[in-house]
């Protein structure tokens, strides 16, 4: 962790880089995830209590994050039997530069919230090894991004994620409870079919 960039804002221990894809950059990263996308669909989890998650999801990489009936886990294909696309170079990219670590990711979950999605406070932590970051890629409509503490409830801090904005949990606020409240829809207009793209970098294994 010697040669890493230092953070535009700590909130909680979590990491805020804001700005850190400019809109070139940015466009090149949704260009690379049209093709995730288009190798592996979007698909809309289901609870383990049989509710819909309001966001849609695929994964990149060796492994990628499902959740049915059976529960949720890291899985090697995607629901329908194919294997996820490799995590595309533009995204390896910002890892490797901003976590300034050897060890690549093993997934790449890409959620897409469209009108009304959402994510409740949740911790992140089907991953085997917490030594490791996640580090989290925001593209398109702003959102708010709510931080809690190591256990669950008490109070919260929320602050707005832009397009382009990067944030890292590792460390110290590796398993902070976080979520997403709402997406401000038409705040930004990268994605022509509207909505927000956030990726997020795991090390499962
Ligand atoms: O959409 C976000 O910014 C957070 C996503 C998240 O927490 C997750 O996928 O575990
Ligand atoms: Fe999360």
């Amino acid at each position: 962790m010697s040669n890493r960039p230092a953070p535009g804002l700590v909130v909680r221990g979590v990491e805020i880089f804001p700005g850190w894809l400019d809109a070139s950059a940015q466009r090149a990263m949704l260009a690379d995830l049209r093709e995730v996308v288009a190798a592996a669909p979007l698909f809309q989890p289901e609870t383990r209590w049989g509710r819909r998650m309001s966001v849609r999801m695929t994964s990149a990489g060796r492994f990628g994050w499902v959740s049915d009936r059976r529960g949720y886990r890291y899985a090697p294909c995607h629901p329908s039997g194919v294997a996820w696309p490799p995590i595309p170079a533009s995204v390896l990219a910002v890892w490797d530069a901003v976590t300034g670590l050897d060890r690549r990711p093993d997934c790449c979950l890409l959620n897409y919230y469209g009108d009304g999605a959402r994510m409740g406070m949740h911790q992140d932590r089907d991953e085997a090894d917490f030594r490791w970051p996640v580090l989290s890629i925001s593209l398109g409509d702003q959102a708010r991004f709510r931080i809690g503490h190591l256990t669950r409830g008490g109070d919260t801090e929320s602050l707005w994620l832009d397009s382009g904005d990067v944030l890292v949990m590792g460390g110290s606020a590796r398993l902070v409870h976080h979520g997403i409240d709402r997406v401000r829809a038409g705040s930004s207009a990268l994605i022509a079919e509207g909505g927000r793209i956030n990726l997020t970098l795991r090390v499962v294994e």
